[in-house]
């Protein structure tokens, strides 16, 4: 069943402007995690980063969490619902932003719980924490915060060793939910689960992102992946990151769909999946403590020409200077129909 259209936009929920992530290194070097991105994220909506292993994908995610080390310099704004993350300090990270603003679902949602507690006890003291749910409703809450992420309540009191993949995703997924922050931040959330389990994770993040409860638009969802088969089963639109990046962001259906995405590299992680040509990118990306002037996957590519020596600007959700051709215009609402449907 197709979701009907809003009569209005939904609300912007993520802001990034210019976002730059530095590391000071040792002898006066740094390394460039991340330059300049530059998006939005709605309410509703599921946007996939996704990049090449070292891309800068999970810092730009701690970024939005106040969670870099010291060495880190950061420089341009991302607003969540108004508040203002770069620069914010720890008081105002921990008592309304992480787990109020920011829920974040885990890489490894294992390591993430403490091994001495269940999760049942865990549950309860972030419903005091993050819900000020009084002691007395505080079980009967945390059985209901276990329900929304599909948690069994026969298994709330095991403790993490003694849970699957697919359960301790669960249990982190509840956590991450409980504060009902409007933005979701899943980093890797499939990692090492196999495939069942990672459509049945997908669909499951996919469900609180849209669950519309009390007429409002649900959260939106920023998933970091490296796993393209997720991002098409979950994403409405998927940004492509590149040596600190974005380089490309695209609606889910033009990116997988019949026109593809525009940017070279973008084509070639697409390419690169055993489900479609199988044929790697050559080379390997840049250094982030070494990038070369001018576009970075320049080295790599084939459309690659002298323009090339410039940084290209990001305009219209592409950074190229050689893209390939775009959607057809108008047959995008056809497509746009079709998606998640
Ligand atoms: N504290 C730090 N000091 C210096 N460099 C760092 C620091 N943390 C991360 N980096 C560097 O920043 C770059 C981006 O790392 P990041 O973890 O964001 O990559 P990623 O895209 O999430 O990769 P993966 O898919 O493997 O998780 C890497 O080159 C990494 O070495
Ligand atoms: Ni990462």
């Amino acid at each position: 069943m197709s979701a009907p259209r809003a009569a209005t936009a939904p609300a912007t929920v993520l802001s990034v402007r210019d976002l730059s992530v530095r590391f000071r290194m040792r002898g006066g070097r740094h390394v460039a995690a991340v330059t300049s991105a530059t998006f939005d994220l709605a309410a509703g909506e599921c946007l996939a980063l996704v990049g090449e292993s070292g891309c800068g994908k999970s810092v730009l995610a701690s970024a939005l969490l106040g969670l870099l080390p010291g060495n880190a310099q950061t420089a341009g704004t991302a607003t969540v619902d108004g508040v203002e993350l770069l620069g914010a300090g720890e008081r105002t990270l921990a008592t309304s932003v992480r787990g109020r603003r920011v829920g974040l679902v885990p890489q490894s949602p294992a390591a993430h719980l403490t091994p001495v507690r269940t999760v049942r006890a865990h549950l309860e003291e972030t419903l005091r924490e993050l819900a000020g749910t009084p002691r007395r409703q505080v079980r009967a809450a945390a059985v209901a915060a276990a329900e929304r992420a599909a948690f069994p309540a026969d298994h709330l009191d095991r403790y993490p060793h003694e849970l699957s993949g697919g359960l301790a995703q669960r249990a982190a997924t509840a956590l991450a939910l409980i504060g009902d922050a409007p933005l979701l931040l899943a980093d890797e959330p499939t990692t090492g689960l196999d495939r069942d389990l990672v459509n049945h994770t997908a669909d499951e993040l996919r469900r609180h992102v849209r669950h519309v409860t009390d007429g409002t638009a649900g959260r939106a969802l920023l998933m970091i992946t490296h796993d393209l088969v997720a991002a098409e089963r979950i994403a409405d639109r998927v940004a492509v990151m590149y040596a600190g990046r974005i380089v490309e962001i695209s609606r889910a259906a033009d990116f997988f769909g019949g026109p593809g995405p525009r940017h070279p590299y973008a084509r070639g992680l697409l390419a690169a999946l055993p489900e479609r040509d199988f044929v790697p990118i050559p080379g390997l990306p840049p250094e982030l403590g070494d990038l070369p002037p001018g576009c970075a996957f320049a080295a790599r590519c084939d459309r690659a020409t002298d323009r090339c020596a410039g940084v290209p600007d990001f305009t219209g959700g592409l950074a190229c200077h050689h893209p390939s051709p775009g959607p057809v215009p108008g047959a995008a609402a056809v497509r746009g129909s079709a998606t998640h449907a």
